[in-house]
């Protein structure tokens, strides 16, 4: 009776073997995905995916049926505008899941018919004009972390531990931007009720189940693992659900018409749309919620580099803080630095594009679908079905478009080489993916980065902790490149602005 099965399976994995037989690639990985699975286990997936580039070309086989891309000049193809390929399975074992059924998120959605229902009523509210209505709520946060930075850490040596001051910050200016409300985390000190603490331990498991998609149902949702942890909704969650009840209850203890209870934040416009709109029920919270996993840690990795980088390449340090010095000499940049103000300085762009090329915060192949017929790929047919995916840690290590240095920080390749070697170094950029489904708060994390970089460098001097007093600087890939150990002294810096603020 056995026979039967292990037939069936011996042919499939022949079959699936053949499919993709003409791509080069590791032995095992041929005929199983327990080699892209151990990878990402081993935290450090992003160098293992460049080293595989770099030994076997532009496509390489990392699964049965997993094909990974690392020429940006297929950007287009796989994630255009004309013809969008549909979101692998990948994304499945992302959807939450409270209650044992997935609940359909913007992010994660595969199904481009509720992606559009979800996605079309909000997207005005994340375009580049509704910006600067934003801006207030980024000065609330940066003022607090500021003035929190100053009472902690500068008056005597303290260390200060700051990635995890940048990553509370990004998660509070979430909070502030979306419910006019911040997560409390500057104010304590700490990650109340354990929202950043749950969301990486969600996606250390998570991540393991994106390399083997049936892994989410037989162990990490499995029904019986779920009825022994009980339903729950995770912190994040909860206070998005709660702050949605509490404007409701305001509307409803209100004579007002309409949702504008505080200014314009995204849950004022979020439930506005919600009442005159035919939405379906999930709707209000998957747009609380992914302001807030979508848009939080990502930006806290973000600046981590962009600091560590910095404070590691000192001559670069002097040349930004020279940059912002000059613009407030000419009383073109304010203590609370303004978007529009920090939009004219070149060396800041640069820093911050070079960033994002140098360590983006999501570690895996953004993975696609390839439609039927089939689609040629690096010169290499593709029957439909295939799952293709590029990683933006192997595309923007591409020698021939970033140049040989390409692993290492240097803000001035964005500066150099003319106007159309600059935009083509733009265009192969994946930082926030690319098409379609490429990140809708990309506006707003550039908002809150320029800003909170400029004010920042501005007000403080920050000195490393060398590794002997802790200051260890580590990386672990599970889907968010996470980083720790970037250890500070600061001290407020005596800049004629603040002397003259003094006197
Ligand atoms: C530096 C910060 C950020 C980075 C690096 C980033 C990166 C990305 C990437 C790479 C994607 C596409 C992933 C894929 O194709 O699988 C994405 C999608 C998305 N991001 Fe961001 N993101 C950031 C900040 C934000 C912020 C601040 C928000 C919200 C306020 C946000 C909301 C979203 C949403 C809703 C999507 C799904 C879009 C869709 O599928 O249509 N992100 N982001």
């Amino acid at each position: 009776a056995l026979a039967v099965p292990v037939v069936l399976l011996i042919l499939s994995t022949v079959r699936s073997y053949y499919r993709l037989s003409h791509l080069p690639g590791p032995f095992l990985a041929r005929f199983t995905n327990i080699p892209r699975f151990s990878w990402v286990l081993s935290n450090n997936a992003h160098n293992i995916h460049i080293a595989l580039h770099r030994r076997y070309g532009p496509i390489v086989r990392f699964g049965p049926n997993m094909v990974s891309i690392g020429d940006p000049n297929e950007i287009s193809q796989i994630y255009g505008f004309k013809k969008p390929w549909l979101k692998s399975d990948f994304y499945h074992a992302l959807l939450m899941k409270p209650s044992g059924k997935p609940v359909p998120g913007i992010f994660a959605a595969q199904d481009e018919e509720i992606h559009r229902t979800l996605k079309r009523p909000v997207s005005g509210a994340y375009s580049m004009s509704t910006l600067v209505s934003f801006e207030s709520y980024v000065d609330s946060t940066m003022d607090v972390f500021c003035t929190q930075l100053d009472a902690r850490f500068a008056h005597d040596s303290k260390i200060c531990d700051l990635g995890k001051w940048l990553q509370m910050f990004a998660f509070d200016v979430i909070g502030e931007l979306t419910f006019s409300k911040r997560l409390g985390f500057l104010e304590t000190g700490e990650d109340v009720n354990g929202v950043m603490g749950s969301i990486w331990g969600a996606f250390k498991q998570t991540s393991l189940a994106t390399q083997m998609p049936w892994l989410d149902f037989v162990w990490i949702n499995n029904p019986i693992r779920r009825f022994l942890r009980g339903n729950g909704v995770s912190p994040g969650g909860a206070f998005a659900m709660a702050r949605v009840q509490e404007r409701r209850d305001l509307h409803k203890s209100t004579d007002k018409n309409d949702w504008h209870i505080n200014e314009r934040d995204f849950l004022s416009r979020f439930l506005e749309i919600a009442a005159k709109e035919n939405v379906p029920p999930y709707a209000l919270s998957a747009w609380a919620s992914s302001n807030i996993t979508a848009g939080s840690d990502t930006t806290g990795i973000y600046l981590r580099t962009l600091f560590h980088s910095l404070l590691t390449h000192p001559h670069t340090l002097s040349k930004l803080v020279v940059e912002l010095d000059a613009a407030a000499s000419a009383a073109a940049l304010s203590p609370l630095a303004s978007w529009s103000q920090t939009r004219s300085l070149p060396y800041l762009d640069a820093c911050i594009k070079e960033a994002g090329r140098l360590h983006p915060p999501f570690g895996l192949p953004y993975e696609r679908v390839v439609p039927a017929p089939g689609a040629t790929v690096c010169g290499k047919w593709l029957p439909a079905g295939t799952v293709v995916g590029m990683s933006a840690w192997v595309a923007h290590r591409d020698k021939a478009l970033y140049g040989e240095d390409c692993d290492v920080w240097n803000p001035e390749r964005w500066l150099s080489g003319g106007e159309e070697v600059r935009r083509a170094r733009e265009n192969g950029l994946l930082t926030f993916g690319a098409g379609t489904r490429s990140c809708m708060g990309k506006h707003i994390a550039y908002l809150e980065m320029y800003k909170v970089v400029a004010t920042l460098l501005r007000r403080f001097e920050f000195d490393l902790v060398p590794p002997k007093e802790g200051g260890h600087w580590k990386v672990e890939n599970r889907w968010f490149v996470m980083q720790e150990g970037l250890l500070v002294r600061l001290r407020e810096r005596k800049t004629s602005a603040s002397q003259a603020e003094k006197e």
